[in-house]
């Protein structure tokens, strides 16, 4: 694991003074006393010391807050140029610098590695146009489309207001009056809601993106990354006691398994749809509860993703790493899927009040190439603020010179409207799709028995009205279902 630098540099203040030995005070002492004495506000360098260590935590972030970090590089290994103009996909053979972090949602900053829960998929890519962040997850799917019910689904996910616990009545009683999740739900209680390594998870960027080129031509897409050594789970049981002897185990193996040179790769590939498609699809392409069916939209390999540097300090690397769908490079542009575009306000705010106003100008964060004089000033600005080049546009002193084109605006004709996400039967095909899967793998009664345990801890309603959820899907769940939680209410 990481090692402690062994060099003995002579140690200063934070202004630069010289000490002779970071561990001495200087205090008043009276002739009686040994050891003891009086504090002095001139002791510079006691009171930097501690005033200096309350404030080292910034908050930590609302969800995904535990979290390995990795640098590494993406290879493009197929053209893609018929369909993109982005500049790190301009040439096979080019490699861009990227930064990882991978998390689990629920879970505070301390918690444990190995849970059930979605893996979160953030990737900064740090090419020649700008960052390219895909802020995705580990599961294919998202629990809602309608971007207002974000913070209740987290809160129902995370601690009970009056007893900070989990608490899976208020879990399973949000999902049941929220339906639209239940593909996600198949998900995260199947084989892969457990993963053995961060090094075998898949990533998924989970929204319709587009790709596409200055003369406004554009594909819809969807971003997938798959794990060349392959996806490998934990079973519940050997999850719960791992997360008991080390509950750091996922972030140790990735950091391990890089320190020794074994560098985990992921093929990147997408999925394509042409504009009539997105039309005329059976159900709305934008919705991030849905999949595009493979054998419909099969998968074109783009390049490869290698970790291969762990980070320098995580707290300068990972924890002040900041994030967001809207960090896109010309050449990829957002989609018209609702929560996307609430995802694209969300990050940054989140990044301003986490990290600070000039989170962008860190070196973790910081673009190749930034000209944005028009951004200045604010707390902890550390690029020098552009001189003196004009504060405002449009300057006779520095002319615009115009960059390259965005990926062209959807045309909109529409009125505002009022919108709630309507539940249909569509909701259910894909997790029925899913329980037929795990019923051809063998892997129905691991699904049955991981919903089973953790639904018997919830109130008696809660766990009827679940069972009549999962009814919506297939009938025999609800009954293999039921009969799961009988034998465990007996067997207490
Ligand atoms: C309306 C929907 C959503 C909202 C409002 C939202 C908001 C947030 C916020 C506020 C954070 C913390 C950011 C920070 O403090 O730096 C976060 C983190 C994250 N979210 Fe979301 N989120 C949404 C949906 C999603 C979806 C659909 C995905 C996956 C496709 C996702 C993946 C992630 C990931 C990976 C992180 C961790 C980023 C990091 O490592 O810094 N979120 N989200």
């Amino acid at each position: 694991m990481g090692s402690i630098s062994t060099n003995r540099p002579l140690y200063t203040l934070a202004e630069g003074r010289p000490i002779a030995d970071p561990t001495t005070q200087t205090a008043l002492r009276g002739s009686t006393q040994r050891g003891g004495g009086l504090a002095l506000l001139s002791d510079t360098q006691l009171i930097e010391t501690l005033a200096h260590y309350p404030r080292e935590r910034i908050p930590e972030r609302v969800v995904h807050a535990k979290a390995a970090g990795a640098f590494g590089e993406f290879e493009v290994t197929h053209d893609i140029t018929d369909i993109t103009s982005a500049d790190f996909l301009s040439e096979v053979g080019k490699k861009t610098k990227v930064l990882m972090r991978i998390s689990t949602v629920g879970g505070e900053k301390g918690s444990a590695d190995t849970v059930r829960d979605v893996r979160g998929w953030a990737m900064k890519l740090f090419t020649d146009e700008g960052n390219w962040d895909l802020v995705g997850n580990d599961l294919p799917v998202f629990f809602i489309r309608d971007p207002i019910k974000f913070p209740s689904l987290n809160r129902s996910h995370k601690k009970h207001p009056q007893t900070n616990i989990p608490d899976a009545s208020m879990f399973w009683d949000y999902h049941n009056m929220n339906l639209e999740g239940m593909h996600a739900i198949f998900q995260l209680f199947g084989q892969r809601g457990i993963p053995a390594s961060l090094r075998n998870i898949n990533g998924f960027g989970i929204h319709t993106y587009k790709l596409g080129k200055p003369d406004g031509s554009f594909k819809y897409v969807k971003f997938h990354f798959k794990p060349d050594a392959g996806i490998k789970t934990f079973t519940e049981a050997e999850a719960a006691k791992i997360a008991g002897e080390d509950p750091d185990h996922h972030v140790r193996d990735l950091y391990e398994a890089i320190a020794a040179g074994n560098f985990p790769t992921w093929t990147m590939s997408i999925q394509v749809m042409d504009l009539k498609d997105a039309e005329t699809y059976r159900f709305n392409i934008f919705d991030p509860t849905k999949t595009w069916p493979l054998k419909d939209y099969p998968l074109q390999a783009v390049g490869k993703l290698t970790l291969n540097k762990n980070p320098d300090n995580y707290f300068a690397d990972v924890e002040q790493a900041a994030f967001s769908p809207s960090t896109l490079v010309p050449g990829i542009g957002p989609s018209a899927d609702l929560l996307l575009q609430a995802r694209m306000f969300s990050y940054p705010d989140a990044a301003r009040y986490r990290v600070g106003t000039n989170y962008q100008q860190l070196p973790v964060n910081k673009a190749k190439y930034v000209y944005s004089p028009f951004q200045r000033d604010g707390a902890g600005t550390i690029n020098g603020n552009y001189g003196a080049d004009p504060s405002y546009v449009r300057s006779t002193a520095k002319p615009l010179n115009y960059g390259p084109m965005e990926v062209a605006h959807d045309k909109w004709v529409g009125e505002v409207t009022a919108w709630t996400s309507e539940v249909t039967d569509e909701d259910f095909v894909q997790p029925r799709e899913l329980w037929t899967m795990f019923k051809e793998q063998g892997a129905d009664e691991e699904f049955i028995t991981n919903v089973a345990g953790n639904l018997s801890k919830a109130t008696k309603d809660v766990q009827a009205a679940t069972v009549r959820s999962f009814a919506l899907v297939d009938e025999e769940i609800s009954q293999r279902l039921e009969k799961a939680l009988k034998e465990r209410a007996a067997a207490k």
